[in-house]
């Protein structure tokens, strides 16, 4: 379980928030919503372990998540806004390399997105909904003993049509069913049945 107490953020001289609580359970999502701004990012980098949080801690089933950065990262998938794709590589080996680490298996993470017809034209000349959809794949690699259980996504359906947003869905309610959370911050519409909703 994935638990946040009164967490406390700085961003240069700023405090982006403070005395952030919340908890996650097995199979739980939460949607981080908020004007720009607000510390949406922020606190997903955080979750992350990318950002040392000013104060307040962050617990995972109830002992300091971040005291073992490497325990942390195997834990966490982070699709942040930008694609982390390799333009020269294809589809299919931008997936490749991704499973290399994690396991899985490369053609039905394509599959899971719609990305079969694209698997052979290199990620450059992907249009950006395109991409996008090729950076949510990653989602859908990795075998049972190497699966992440807590997603945090950040804005993960700019710029996907009505049909992705669909499979990202089923990708997303396929994980809760297996235990997995997800943490999401969004504008947009994100079919999470039973989400819980944090307002920053
Ligand atoms: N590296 C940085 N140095 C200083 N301030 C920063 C830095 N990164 C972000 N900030 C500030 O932190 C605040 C929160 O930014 P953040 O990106 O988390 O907002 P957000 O809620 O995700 O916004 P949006 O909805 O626009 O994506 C903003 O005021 C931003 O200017």
């Amino acid at each position: 379980m994935l638990e946040a107490r009164d967490l406390a953020c700085l961003r240069g001289e700023r405090v982006v928030f403070a005395g952030l609580s919340f908890r996650l359970e097995p199979g739980g999502a939460l949607l981080l919503v908020g004007a720009n701004g607000a510390g949406k990012s922020t606190l997903l980098r955080l979750l992350a372990g990318l950002l040392r949080p000013e104060a307040g801690a962050l617990l995972w089933d109830g002992a300091d998540a971040l005291a073992d950065r490497a325990a942390h990262a195997a834990r966490i998938r982070y699709l942040s806004h930008q694609d982390a794709l390799k333009p020269a590589l294809t589809a299919r080996e931008n997936l490749h390399f991704f499973a290399q680490l994690w396991g899985g298996e490369v053609a039905a993470a394509l599959d899971a997105l719609d990305l079969l017809p694209l698997a052979e034209l290199p990620a450059r000349v992907l249009s950006s909904g395109q991409k996008r959809r090729l950076a949510l794949a990653r989602l859908g690699l990795s075998d049972p003993a190497r699966r992440a259980p807590l997603w945090l996504l950040d804005e993960p359906t700019v710029g996907l049509d009505a049909a992705s947003v669909g499979k990202l869905g089923a990708l997303l309610a396929r994980h809760r069913a297996a235990g997995g959370m997800v943490l999401a911050a969004t504008h947009l519409p994100l079919p999470m049945p039973g989400a819980g909703e944090l307002r920053l």
